[in-house]
C-alpha cells in the first residue's frame, strides 16, 4: 500500500501537531506515514501583521491546497485557526482528543495576572486575549506580537517584555510547560473557540478505506461535540478569528443522554464591557446550542462589540 501523505505547515508546533496525528495512524494503519511541509506567507514573513495577508486564513489554505492538489493525502491544523465556513472539496474528518483548552500566563520571576507589577508589559496578537487581560487588569500594557510559540517565550526570558499568554495546548505538545507562571481559569480568560483541538481534513472524495476507518478511529466525540458548539457560536456570531469572542464547551453524561455545557463571552477592545452568558442542551444539538448562545449573546447587546472591533 502506498504511503499516506500528511501536510503541514513547517513551524515546529505544526510540525509536532501533526506528528502526533501521523503517529496515531501510524498505530491503526500498517502503512507509511509521511510528513509533507507547506510553506506559507504567513510563516516565511514573521514581522508582516497577519491581517495584511488575509488572516490566519492564509496558514490554513496553502495546507488545504496540498490536499486538493493531491500532493497530500491529509491536512493537519490547529481547529481554532480554521474558518467556520466548511471547506469545498474537503471534510473534517477527524477531531481527535483534545488537549487542556485553557489559556496560561508565561511571565518573568514566577509572575500572575494578579501579581505582575503595575504596567507591566504582556504580548498577546489575540484580540480576544488583550481585551480580556485589560479587563482583568487595566493598567497592564498590552502589546502585539507575532512569530511563533518559542519566540514568543524568548521575549520573555530576554526582558522585552513582562509576560506573554499563550494557549496551555501548544506549551504541552512542545513540552514547554516548564515556562507556565500561571494556567488562566476560563471564568478569566475565556479560551478561542476550538482552542486546544486539532483538525484533520481529507478530500471528500477519498476512496482509501483503510485510510478513513483510520481517521474515523481517531475521532473523539466529545472533543467534537465541544467544537462543534463552540465554533456553532462563532459562525452565528458573525465572528472571526480575530474578533474578541471566547467560548468553552464541556461534554458530560452517559453516551445517548450526554449534555454540552457551552459558556461563550464577546468582550469590548478595552475590556470594560463583557457579555457572557451560557446554556446547556442535548450532546447531539451541539449545533442548535451554538446558534442558540449566539442569539442570546447578541439580545444582551454582544453585536456592537463584535462589529466594533472587527479589523
Ligand atoms: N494562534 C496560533 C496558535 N494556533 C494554535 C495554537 C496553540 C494550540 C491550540 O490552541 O490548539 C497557537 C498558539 C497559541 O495560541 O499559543
Amino acid at each position: 500500500m502506498s504511503a499516506v501523505r500528511v501536510a503541514t505547515r513547517a513551524s515546529l508546533l505544526a510540525r509536532t501537531q501533526s506528528g502526533i496525528v501521523a503517529d496515531a495512524l501510524r498505530a491503526r494503519l500498517d502503512r507509511e506515514v509521511v510528513l509533507v511541509e507547506v510553506s506559507t506567507r504567513g510563516d516565511v514573513d514573521q514581522t508582516t501583521p497577519l491581517a495584511s495577508f488575509g488572516g490566519v486564513g492564509v496558514f490554513v489554505s496553502a495546507v488545504r491546497d496540498a490536499v486538493l492538489r493531491g500532493d497530500a493525502d491529509v491536512a493537519v491544523h490547529s481547529l481554532k485557526d480554521l474558518p467556520t465556513a466548511p471547506a469545498e472539496g474537503l471534510r473534517l474528518a477527524a477531531v481527535p482528543p483534545r488537549e487542556d483548552a485553557r489559556d496560561v500566563l508565561v511571565a518573568r520571576d514566577g509572575g500572575t495576572v494578579a501579581t505582575l507589577p503595575a504596567g507591566a508589559s504582556v504580548g498577546t496578537g489575540s484580540p480576544r486575549r488583550a481585551a480580556q487581560l485589560r479587563a482583568l487588569r487595566p493598567d497592564l500594557h498590552v502589546v502585539p506580537v507575532r512569530g511563533n510559540v518559542d519566540t514568543r517565550v524568548r521575549k520573555v526570558v530576554d526582558g522585552e517584555l513582562d509576560a506573554v499568554v499563550l494557549a496551555h495546548a501548544g506549551l504541552a505538545r512542545l513540552d514547554r510547560l516548564d515556562a507556565v507562571t500561571e494556567v488562566l481559569e476560563t471564568d478569566q480568560m475565556l479560551p478561542a473557540p476550538g482552542q486546544g483541538a486539532l483538525a484533520v481534513e481529507c478530500r471528500d472524495v477519498e476512496d482509501d478505506a483503510a485510510l478513513l476507518d483510520a481517521l474515523r478511529d481517531l475521532d473523539d466525540d466529545a472533543t467534537r461535540v465541544a467544537v462543534t458548539a463552540e465554533r456553532s457560536l462563532l459562525a452565528a456570531l458573525e465572528a472571526g478569528c480575530s474578533a474578541p469572542v471566547g467560548a468553552h464547551a464541556t461534554v458530560s453524561g452517559a453516551p445517548g443522554e450526554a449534555v454540552v455545557h457551552l459558556t461563550g463571552a464577546v468582550v469590548s477592545d478595552d475590556g470594560r464591557v463583557q457579555v457572557r452568558k451560557s446554556v446547556t442542551g442535548p450532546a447531539g444539538d451541539a449545533e442548535q446550542v451554538g446558534r442558540s448562545l449566539a442569539a442570546d449573546l447578541l439580545a444582551a447587546g454582544a453585536p456592537g462589540l463584535v462589529n466594533g472591533t472587527r479589523p
